[in-house]
């Protein structure tokens, strides 16, 4: 299977949209994509693997070189800091990433507490800005924490607004726009540039049509 690419695929919301993606990028991938429990499937086809991982653990996946390629968010590739070449932005999975918190919030000096699922880039922000915080790593429900006093502010994805808006939060700083990256191993990227190579022209292609 020296020929074959290995494509790690999140799971969860970004999956369609990167199905629909490399499906006008004129990929052949069956049926099976759309309802599976399956977390390999194999396409021989066009001599590709897929694998199905968590969103964060696609680029470990990438970095190691049990995938070739992957897709991920780009808060997955700053909180992550992985290895991995970012050669495309595939556009796909617009939000962006915000300091949020209850109306009337005022910066305080003692022990300020930021909940997030993004510890590593929310400690980079804070340091950025010069503001000395206690983060408190979650894993969802995020805009829990300023309602229940687990901390003051939180650092998450907004995308509509309506999670803020229904749990009565309000935006305090933008941080960072959000699109979905295809990523790439650097030796894969060595061993195998022309499938590579093809791979993104065809994507570019579609995405490029997309944006007209
Ligand atoms: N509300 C949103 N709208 C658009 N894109 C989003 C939104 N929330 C997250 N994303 C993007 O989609 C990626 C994966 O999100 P998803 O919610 O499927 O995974 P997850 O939160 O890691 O999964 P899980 O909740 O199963 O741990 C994120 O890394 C981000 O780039
Ligand atoms: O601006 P919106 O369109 O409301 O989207 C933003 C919400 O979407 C994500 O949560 P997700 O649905 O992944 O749930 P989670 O709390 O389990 O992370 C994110 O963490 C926000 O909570």
């Amino acid at each position: 299977m020296n020929d074959w690419l290995t494509v790690a695929m999140p799971k969860g919301r970004i999956f369609e949209e990167a199905l629909e993606l490399l499906r006008k990028a004129g990929y052949q991938l069956p049926a099976e994509f759309d309802d599976s429990r399956k977390l390999i499937i194999d396409v021989p086809e066009e001599k590709m693997r897929f694998i199905l991982a968590k969103p964060m653990d696609v680029p470990t996946y990438v970095e190691h070189g049990v995938a070739d390629v992957g897709v991920a968010g780009k808060d997955v590739m700053i909180e992550e800091e992985r290895t991995v070449y970012e050669v495309l932005d595939l556009k796909i999975s617009e939000c962006y990433l915000a300091v949020a918190g209850l109306p009337g919030y005022e910066k305080k000096d003692i022990n300020p507490k930021v909940a997030s699922k993004y510890p590593n880039l929310a400690t980079r922000y804070f340091k950025e800005q010069g503001e000395q915080v206690e983060i408190i790593k979650l894993n969802g429900s995020i805009e829990l924490a300023p309602l229940i006093g687990l901390a003051d502010r939180i650092v998450d994805i907004v995308s509509t607004g309506r999670t803020l808006k229904e749990n009565g939060l309000v935006e305090l700083e933008t941080i960072v726009p959000i699109t979905s990256r295809l990523i790439v191993n650097p030796v894969s990227y060595r061993m195998q540039d022309e499938r590579i190579d093809q791979m993104v022209e065809r994507l570019s292609h579609v995405i490029e049509g997309e944006e007209q």
